[in-house]
């Protein structure tokens, strides 16, 4: 299988902030969710896919480095979805589409109609009087009415209402269905993921977590509830993070074969939903409810 984006030993240091050697790829055919909570550097890694930020150490290949970030081909390639708006404000959305199709060779009038229709966008609206969430639904139209073979969203579904946020994952699913394309998402809406995501990376703090298949992610690790007379020194260690109530504890076990022989029948065991993966990760042990 090949990848789509190959990310290699990537580092970035800014004043109070380190992306710390990340490598991770973006299978080809499929959707990947890049999570993790504010700050993780999940913007920083999106922009410098996009050519927009230069990493200080390591590589990035993007379609099997045949295309310069600055090149028109890339841009053909690549669609970009970001919550900042990269449109003129002054203009309505109909004329601003009118300026960007011509750049792009496999401009599809069709598709942009389709879209505009589906998402109840208006043309003749100024872009400066559109909801921030309608300016999202313009971007995303934009870049699926020119097919790119790589769709990069960041947090594309931040300011988007539930039922529309359900419909663009199922139109999501659909644009990868042809085996060809790919898309790489951000978010810390972990749930939009559980539908739709083939592949979870994760990075915390600079630090990728990890990244596999979604089902891999979710089988490794074990939620585990029991009382706290068993939380000792040797049952920490084999927790990512914990949570103490006033009743007992909750925690992430990292390996689902050790927990159970480790507790054996003393606890309540859950599979974990990627919410609790991300926030016993990234809080770490010790949380008091
Ligand atoms: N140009 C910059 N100069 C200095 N620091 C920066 C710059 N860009 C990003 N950072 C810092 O890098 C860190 C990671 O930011 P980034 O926007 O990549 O995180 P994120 O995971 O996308 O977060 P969020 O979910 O809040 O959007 C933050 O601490 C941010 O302040």
């Amino acid at each position: 299988m090949s990848n789509a984006i190959e990310v290699t030993g990537v580092s970035k240091t800014y004043k109070n902030y380190k992306l710390s050697d990340v490598t991770f790829g973006v299978p080809k055919g499929y959707i990947t969710g890049l999570i993790g909570p504010n700050g993780a550097g999940k913007s920083t890694i999106i922009k410098m896919i996009m050519g927009m930020v230069q990493p200080d150490k390591g590589s990035i290949s993007v379609l099997g480095n045949v295309l310069s970030p600055h090149s028109g081909d890339y841009k053909e390639e690549i669609g970009y979805v970001s919550d900042e708006n990269i449109f003129y404000d002054c203009i309505t959305m109909g004329r601003m589409k009118q300026i960007i199709a011509p750049f792009y060779s496999r401009w599809d009038e069709d598709a942009y109609t389709k879209y505009m229709t589906l998402f109840e966008l208006p043309e003749r609206k100024k872009i400066k009087d559109c909801s921030k969430g309608m300016k999202m639904k313009f971007s995303i139209a934009m870049a699926l009415s020119y097919h790119p073979s790589l769709l990069i969203m960041d947090e594309p579904t931040a300011g988007l209402d539930p039922v529309f946020r359900r419909e663009l994952l199922d139109l999501l699913s659909e644009y990868i269905m042809d085996e060809e394309k790919s898309i790489l998402f951000s978010t810390h809406l972990t749930t939009d993921l559980d539908r739709v995501a083939d592949y979870i990376t994760f990075l915390n703090k600079g630090n990728l977590v990890l990244s596999d298949t979604k089902d891999d992610v979710l089988e490794r690790y074990l939620l585990v509830k029991g009382a706290s007379s068993l939380l000792d020194a040797d049952v920490r260690k084999e927790l990512v993070g914990v949570r103490e109530t006033a009743v007992g504890f909750e925690g992430l076990a990292r390996e689902r074969k050790k927990a159970m022989e480790l507790f054996g029948d003393r606890v309540l065991y859950q599979q974990p939903t990627l919410e609790e993966i991300m926030y016993f990760t990234s809080k770490g042990g010790n949380q008091h409810a």
